[in-house]
């Protein structure tokens, strides 16, 4: 099985994530592509997303119908920072014949330098990069510094071809905050469920 691991804080989840698993589960012939929410993004430690019974329900809605896309709730149960090395580890246990696709969005990737264990993350899943507006996905700073020829040819072959979406969860919740709409930018089952459950309105919303 080819299975693609797609993590983000997903608060909330909009088209861009939704086009970005697709574009990669046709292009690199994925059977199927896991969404991972984070308990805590390491490198957004101070973000305060939505609490996780919404993101995931969030998550759960905007992917309904789509037989290849899963939600996996397993950094969320694990807690603390969802180092993504651990989580391909984990992944790698639950299905161990399967062969890992790590999708990250080019503003991620410009900072994959940072990440923990970069060259074991890179020997457990291949790393497929999209474009995002802002961000050149080849600019690889430092990173020739640390990863191997080998590694880096196989990431520049996974470049996913996806028009660029300018759309991001942080204006989303600052849309919802001024009370403008995001309708076409959600799914609308997931605008529904933001209304009906008032989420980023109420300090409630953001508690686990
Ligand atoms: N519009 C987009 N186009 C391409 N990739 C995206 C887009 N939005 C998010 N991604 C990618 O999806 C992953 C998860 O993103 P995340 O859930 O943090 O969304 P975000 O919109 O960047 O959130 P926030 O605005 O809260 O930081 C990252 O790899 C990110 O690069
Ligand atoms: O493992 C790391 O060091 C690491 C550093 C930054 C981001 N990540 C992961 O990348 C995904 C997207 O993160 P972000 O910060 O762009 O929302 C999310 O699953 C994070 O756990 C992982």
């Amino acid at each position: 099985m080819r299975l693609g691991i797609y993590g983000g804080s997903f608060s909330p989840i909009h088209h861009g994530h939704l086009l970005l698993a697709e574009s990669c589960r046709e292009q690199c012939q994925l059977d199927e592509v896991w969404f991972l929410p984070a308990a805590v993004s390491p490198l957004k430690q101070d973000a305060n997303p939505a609490s996780n019974a919404h993101r995931v329900a969030m998550l759960e809605l905007a992917i309904a119908g789509n037989q290849a896309f899963k939600v996996s709730p397993i950094e969320l149960e694990r807690g603390g920072i969802s180092y993504t090395v651990d989580t391909l580890r984990e992944v790698q246990q639950i299905v161990p014949h399967a062969q890992l696709f790590l999708l990250v969005g080019a503003d991620s990737f410009a900072g994959f330098y940072h990440w923990r264990a970069i060259n074991e993350i890179c020997e457990l899943a291949t790393i497929c990069t999209v474009g995002r507006p802002g961000s050149d996905l080849n600019d690889w700073g430092r990173l020739p510094e640390v990863l191997t020829d080998d590694q880096m040819i196989q990431i520049k072959e996974h470049f996913v071809e996806m028009p660029l979406i300018g759309l991001s969860s942080t204006d989303i919740r600052q849309r919802i905050a001024d009370g403008r709409s995001i309708r076409y930018m959600v799914p609308r089952s997931v605008e529904k469920y933001i209304e009906t459950q008032h989420v980023f309105r109420s300090q409630e919303s953001h508690v686990s």
